[in-house]
């Protein structure tokens, strides 16, 4: 059995003192979740939060790392940073990061076997555009997206590995996939890590989908035998998220 696994993209949301506020509320909220459960802020919040989730089983997650440890490149962070303020989880390869940061398939390869390398659980982001979807690619985008962030990474460590389908169109959009949508394109996440790996790899490896998940959508998406988790934006910076946890 997958446990399934729950996590709050922040995105550039919560200063230091809103996520202060926030995890207050949420901590005593949350005893007792089926879930895993993660939440993961800006860098400068990150400190702040795994100090006060930490008799908590809610996880922090960072939403971006460089691949090099060190070096001339401002502006980033390394994944032994994370490491060192207590991060567990870090999502790569988000489709804003793409999109606006020139992340490419190439650089999410390199930062998931930098994260797998110090322990770090990568989320890896995966999804097609409208565009994309209008012409029926969804299938080639998505699949060849996991296979390229997955190069190199063995079979001892693919089960660590989280990959979130997030449609871009679904996001923040509030049009949310159906759960059909959701479900097809997740199979095919499954059947691509089979094929990269054996049928024992893709039965363990938990695929989350996120795009405009909230509380009135999630129990269905869960419901759906290839979804074992979402990646959640807005409804993540509300106690609603108390309810996604708990669906
Ligand atoms: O991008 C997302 C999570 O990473 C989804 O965002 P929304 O839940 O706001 O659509």
């Amino acid at each position: 059995m997958r446990r399934p696994v729950i996590a709050g993209n922040w995105k550039l949301n919560n200063n230091i003192e809103a996520t202060k506020e926030f995890l207050l509320q949420l901590k005593d909220k949350i005893k007792d979740a089926e879930v895993d459960a993660v939440i993961c802020p800006t860098y400068t919040s990150l400190s702040t939060a795994i100090e006060l989730l930490k008799d908590t089983d809610v996880k922090v997650g960072a939403q971006n790392m460089h691949w090099t440890t060190s070096g001339a490149y401002t502006g980033e962070i390394s994944g032994e940073m994370l490491k060192e303020l207590g991060v567990e989880y870090v999502i790569i390869g988000h489709s804003e990061r793409r999109q606006y940061f020139a992340e490419t398939d190439e650089t999410v390869n390199k930062k998931v076997l930098k994260a797998l390398s110090l322990d770090l659980i990568p989320i890896v982001c995966v999804g097609e555009s409208l565009e994309e979807r209008e012409k029926g690619l969804q299938e080639d985008i998505v699949t060849n997206q996991v296979r390229l962030a997955l190069e190199g990474v063995t079979k001892d460590q693919i089960s660590k590995v989280i990959i979130a389908y997030e449609p871009i169109w679904a996001i923040g959009t509030g049009k949310t996939a159906s759960s059909e949508q959701a479900e097809e394109v997740c199979k095919w996440i499954r059947e691509t890590v089979e094929k990269l790996y054996t049928s024992q790899e893709s039965e363990a490896i938990r695929i989350q989908y996120g795009g405009s998940v909230n509380k009135s959508n999630v129990k269905e998406l869960m419901g759906m035998p290839n979804i074992d988790g979402a990646l959640v934006g807005g409804a993540s910076l509300k106690m609603d998220f108390v309810d996604l946890i708990k669906y």
